[in-house]
């Protein structure tokens, strides 16, 4: 018997990356910030005082911290009992979609077409051709913006209109905004399908559909209902492997948007990251020998990292770190559980956007090898979950 559960916490990055220069994040480190920013009373909204995230740290999350950055985490010392590290990516790009293929075992190489800091920030000639193609009366917004800002700016005047916000970020994305009652989801869908074989075709990573609801700007609010059109990844993902070896990748959360649904044999999906927890503990008592349990949370990231908002985000760890006993106290003989992260998204820092960071990697399990991973690649996560599995190339 032999499982892997493989659960990505959205942007909990660690700091360190030796290109953070590159991206503009030198000195970015999400949880390092967030700790630092509770020690000092900081971080006092629906929470108060220290970090509490013991069971994360026991499995060395405040070691993986000093590890990748140099810098001790206030409350964070634990010696850890599991095998941990922190992992480095190589890919161009500190979005979502590089982080897990690179996870997954394959890095991207190619750059991904961003967009500029214009207005427009689409080419107009890919505007005309969505609007004639998709039939909508025109777009608004066509430039970076953050998702919830945006909508607070144009979505009174997208229900008075009918015209579909349109933003992106520093990740290569087109976001497409529309109300789900006054415009209708469906059709948002079939316009981001659209939109997808236009913007594809020039290595646009994914076109999300962002559906929102309520009626007054400051109320509105994005649903659990958005969907990422991604373009598919290259042949050799773990997920690949572990369909190839026999077995199945249970995805849940969006795993299997960033994935395009290849090597994807079914979804669960939850109405927030609570309830993906519940899906991951009833694969728990599900999932076959051979099975890859594959878990993306991405609250993290979508709800507190891009709104820069730090309580919110100690929050969400300290909610995930409290119900972490009621997973690792499921698994069995032969499970083996990696706890890792995709980017950073450092709640502290300038801007909305994610930052370069290392991401810590905790492994535990029934049996599993207590010693330190070191700084690895990303890519040796899916190594981890093929050799754990005995699966080969
Ligand atoms: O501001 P919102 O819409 O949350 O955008 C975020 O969501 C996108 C996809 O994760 C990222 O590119 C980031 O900019
Ligand atoms: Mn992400
Ligand atoms: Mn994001």
């Amino acid at each position: 018997m032999a499982r892997v559960f493989l659960c990505v916490l959205d942007s909990v990055g660690c700091g360190g990356a030796p290109d953070a220069a590159r991206y503009g994040d030198e000195g970015s480190n999400t949880l390092l910030h967030i700790a630092e920013a509770c020690a000092a009373g900081n971080a006092e909204d629906g929470r108060s005082g220290p970090l509490r995230v013991a069971n994360l740290d026991a499995l060395g999350l405040g070691a993986a911290i000093r590890l990748a950055s140099g810098k001790a985490a206030p409350g964070l010392g634990a010696v850890p009992t599991g095998s941990w590290g922190a992992a480095e990516e190589i890919s161009a790009g500190k979005d979502t979609q590089s982080g897990h293929w690179e996870l997954a075992g394959v890095p991207v190489t190619r750059d991904w077409h961003y967009f500029p800091r214009t207005i427009p920030a689409f080419p107009d000639h890919l505007m005309a051709e969505l609007v004639a193609r998709s039939g909508i009366p025109g777009t608004l917004a066509n430039c970076h913006a953050s998702g919830t800002e945006v909508l607070d700016q144009f979505g009174a005047e997208h229900i008075a209109t009918g015209k579909p916000i349109i933003y992106t970020s520093a990740d290569s994305v087109v976001q497409i905004a529309a109300h789900e009652e006054h415009f209708g989801l469906e059709r948002l869908l079939d316009v981001c399908r659209i939109a997808a074989e236009i913007f594809h075709p020039l290595n646009v990573g994914r076109i999300i559909a962002r559906p929102f609801v309520s009626e007054a700007p400051g109320a509105f609010v994005r649903t659990a209902n958005r969907k990422d059109y991604a373009i598919a990844p290259p042949d050799g993902t773990i997920c690949d492997r572990v369909v190839a070896a026999g077995g199945a990748v249970h995805a849940v959360g969006k795993i299997g948007d960033i994935f395009a649904y290849k090597s994807i044999t079914d979804v669960s999906k939850g109405k927030d990251d609570m309830a993906l927890f519940d899906q991951m503990l009833s694969w728990c008592d599900r999932a076959a020998s051979g099975d890859l349990v594959f878990a993306n949370f991405v609250e993290f990231d979508s709800l507190w990292g891009h709104r820069r908002n730090v309580s919110g985000y100690a929050r969400a760890l300290e909610t995930f770190d409290a119900r972490l006993p009621e997973l690792t106290s499921r698994l069995r003989d032969g499970d083996l559980l990696i706890i890792t992260a995709d980017h950073g998204n450092d709640p502290t820092w300038h801007g909305t956007d994610h930052t370069r960071e290392r991401v810590p990697v905790l492994v535990t399990g029934p049996g599993a090898e207590g010693k330190p991973l070191g700084i690895i690649p990303f890519a040796k996560v899916a190594e981890l979950v093929a050799s754990h599995l005995k699966i080969g190339q």
